[in-house]
């Protein structure tokens, strides 16, 4: 399938400092791809140059098949930046009037638009008189003018309550079945996690992982945790029977590599009614991400 957006080697520097070094990310339709990385790693410099909004200085990047910023990648192209800002005198209905209008599409669509984010019951107050998550969502709404094929979103969830967070999952679950691509920056690991289809993790300009996250559980090879809650009495026995478990208030923790986990577990339930229960707890996305962060760094 070709995918919405292709990016190859992509290097951009500012004044000598690198913000992009040769990444490389293609995103096909109906994908949704978290963009993580610590500050300062180009995530919002990629938006830019996806959205035509910087030049670059070396490889090639294309939406739709356009150059980004040309005029067919606009078309197609929907962009929410961070801190998305409106006139306050505005009332939602009039400014998404208004957007429609500017993009050349029938201004009487604006209500609609405001039902699907969910603003209907205050499309007649002034957006001054808004939330931050009511604003998030009038910026969610303009970008659905015009049935974008890649919608980029910088941080879209920042501010927003876990209601309205899993409300806008929702309505991006829905664009991307349509066939829309979404690439989105978070700083918030977990819910990416169970809503993204990709996780591309870049540092310092690099890209240093990028695959769904059981491929990049599996790259990083993390430890495996367990809990083992004894049963009245054998807490001492269990600690011998695993060496290296340690007292973590009733229970005993202890740590694998993964290829040891089930010789570990048959050693667990060897021990038959001596175990109260038993935790096995994956590595999270946040140990993930740290590792391949640190492993860059290094
Ligand atoms: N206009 C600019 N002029 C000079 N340097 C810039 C400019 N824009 C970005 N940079 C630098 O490029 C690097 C990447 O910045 P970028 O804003 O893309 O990071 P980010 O991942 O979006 O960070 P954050 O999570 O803080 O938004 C940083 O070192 C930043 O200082």
């Amino acid at each position: 399938m070709t995918s919405t957006l292709k990016i190859s080697r992509l290097t951009k520097a500012f004044d000598g400092v690198t913000a992009l070094a040769e990444v490389s990310l293609d995103v096909a339709p109906g994908e949704r791809v978290a963009l993580l990385g610590h500050n300062g790693a180009g995530k919002s410099t990629l938006m830019k140059v996806v959205l035509g909004l910087i030049p670059w200085d070396a490889g090639e990047v294309t939406v739709t098949g356009a150059a980004p910023g040309s005029r067919e990648a606009r078309d197609k192209v929907a962009y929410l930046p961070e801190n998305v800002a409106f006139h306050p005198a505005l009332t939602g209905l009039e400014q998404l009037r208004l957007y429609l209008s500017l993009r050349g599409e029938k201004p009487g669509r604006a209500m609609e638009l405001l039902e699907r984010v969910d603003l209907a019951g205050a499309a007649k107050r002034r957006i001054g008189t808004y939330s931050k998550g009511m604003r998030q969502r009038v910026g969610l709404a303009q970008a659905l003018i015009g049935k974008p094929r890649l919608l980029v979103l910088d941080e879209p969830t920042s501010g927003l309550d876990p209601v309205s967070r899993r409300d806008f999952y929702a309505l991006l679950d829905g664009l991307a079945a349509d066939g829309a691509a979404i690439l989105l920056s978070s700083h918030a690991l977990t819910e990416v996690e169970a809503r993204t289809d990709r996780i591309v993790i870049l540092s310092r300009g690099r890209l240093v992982a990028s695959g769904s996250l059981a491929d990049l559980r599996q790259t990083a090879a993390l430890p495996v945790a367990m809990h083992v809650m004894a049963r009245n009495g054998y807490t001492s026995q269990i600690a011998e029977a695993l060496p290296g478990a340690i007292h973590v208030g009733g229970a005993l923790h202890l740590t694998c590599p993964q290829e040891e986990k089930l010789n570990v577990l048959s050693r667990i339930t060897g021990l038959g009614d001596k175990v109260a229960d038993l935790e096995v707890l994956p590595p999270s996305l946040e140990d993930i991400y740290s590792h391949f962060s640190r492993r860059d760094a290094r």
